[in-house]
This record gives C-alpha cells, structure tokens and sequence, in this order.
C-alpha cells in the first residue's frame, strides 16, 4: 500500500498558486524527502497531508485515509513535526508530553526523559517552554512527534536550529526508526541532508514536482543528488 499518495494538488493563496498539481506517491517503509528551494511548497504540501489546511482542488490519501475529509482519523495515524510551531507556551515540555500522549492514547513510562536525554534537554523538561531556546522547543516538537510510535512521521525541516551534535543524533534516529519498517516523509532545502538519509526523493519547484530520484540509484551511477537538483531547478 502507498503510505501517502497526493492526485493534483493545488493550493492557491490568494492570487499566488503555492502548488500547482502536484501528484506523488511514497510507498510504506520509504525514507522519502520533498526536496525543493526556499517557497516551492513543501511546506504547504505536509500542511494538506497532515490535514492542517484543505487544498484549493486535488486530492490526498494518507496511510489509505483522506486528510481533508476525515483530518482526526488521519492524524491518528501519523506523527508530525510541523515547521512552523512551538510547544505551548504555559506547558513545561513534561506537561506537554503528557498531554500528547493523554491525546495519543499512550503511557509514556519514562520515555520522555529517554527522549530529553537523547536530544540533550533534560535540564529543560519542567520549565516553562516559552523560556525555552528555538533549538530546545525544536528538540521537544522532534519528539513528540514519535511518542505515539507512528508508523508514518511527517517532519518539516527537522534539522533547523539544532546545534551539530544533535543534528547527527536527530539524523541517526530517523534512519533507525525508518529501518524498523516506519514510513518518513520529511522536506528539506538541504540536499546534503536528503543524499546522506533518504531513500528516495521528489524535487519540488513552483509547485510542480519537477523530477523523483532513487538515492542509492544516484550514487550508483557516480552522481551525485546535488548535480541533479541543480539540472532540474535551472531546466
Ligand atoms: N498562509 C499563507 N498565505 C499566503 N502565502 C503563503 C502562505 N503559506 C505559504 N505561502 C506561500 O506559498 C508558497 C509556498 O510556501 P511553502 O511554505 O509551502 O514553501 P516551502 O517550500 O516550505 O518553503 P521554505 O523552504 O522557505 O520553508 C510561498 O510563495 C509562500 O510565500
């Protein structure tokens, strides 16, 4: 089954068209980036997914449930990590996480000092999050995507604002915890990042998905994803 599948997608604000139908699908178990310049519309692509906002037209599936139509049952499904939102601000990251997992359904049963351990903020975890760093609340917003252990995770941009340790860190746990059999579907304008961790990309430009490529096929040919970003983003 297609863990996510997207049919003509389009998205305007306003007079401005942010996508402009696009159709994609990641299989279960990939490691798929959505890889595009700054404004091609990835972030408004997870947005639909992950049933935030509604598209102009098109359509979308995730783990075989439509985001726009049925958004709770889809959310139930997956994890996400959007690019653009913090903890809450009165909420220590403790009681964040416990309000996530109360939501999710879940015990947590330690996990979460696991978790602020591995991300480096355990002297954070009962302060008030609006006295926390953008680092430190990206940390919390990384984990509490996963409390839930989806078998699907959206994350936009996961490695803005973290410090190079972590982000080494960050990177290591999402090839482990696709290699267990998840589904990942991030975005990213960093294509170090996607050749180093994904297993597949789409390059998003304009809206438009302008070309897919099989990571391990594009280092096998001697390539390198660079190259072919660049050929397609100039074309
Ligand atoms: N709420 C909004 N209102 C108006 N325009 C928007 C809105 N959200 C996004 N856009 C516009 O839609 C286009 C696509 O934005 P989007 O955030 O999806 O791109 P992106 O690929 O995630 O970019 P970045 O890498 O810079 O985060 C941009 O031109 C952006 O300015």
């Amino acid at each position: 089954m297609n863990a996510v599948e997207t049919d003509g997608l389009t998205k305007k604000y306003g007079e401005l068209t942010a996508l402009d139908g696009l159709s994609l699908e990641v299989e279960e178990g990939e490691l798929f980036g959505l890889l595009g310049p700054n404004g091609a519309g990835k972030s408004s692509t997870i947005e639909i997914l992950t049933g935030q906002t509604k598209p102009t037209s098109g359509g979308a599936r995730v783990m075989g449930v439509d985001p726009v139509e049925n958004p709770v049952e889809a959310r139930r499904r997956m994890g996400v990590l959007p690019e653009r939102e913090d903890p809450p601000s009165f909420l220590t990251p403790r009681e964040y996480f416990d309000f996530v997992a109360d939501v999710r359904g879940v015990e947590l049963d330690g996990s979460i000092d696991e978790w602020a351990e591995r991300l480096g903020f355990s002297d954070k975890l009962d302060s008030i999050s609006m006295d926390l760093s953008r680092g430190q609340k990206q940390k919390v917003m990384f984990a509490q995507a996963f409390v839930h252990e989806p078998e699907l995770v959206f994350i936009d941009e996961p490695l803005t604002n973290l410090d190079p340790v972590v982000q080494e860190r960050v990177k290591g746990f999402i090839v482990d915890y696709n290699e267990k059999g998840n589904t990942v579907f991030l975005s990213t304008h960093d294509i170090t990042v996607a050749e180093e961790i994904c297993t597949r990309v789409g390059i998003i430009q304009d809206g438009r998905l302008v070309a897919e490529r099989d990571v391990d096929e594009v280092k096998s040919d001697g390539s390198s994803l660079i190259d072919e970003f660049l050929d397609e983003v100039e074309a």
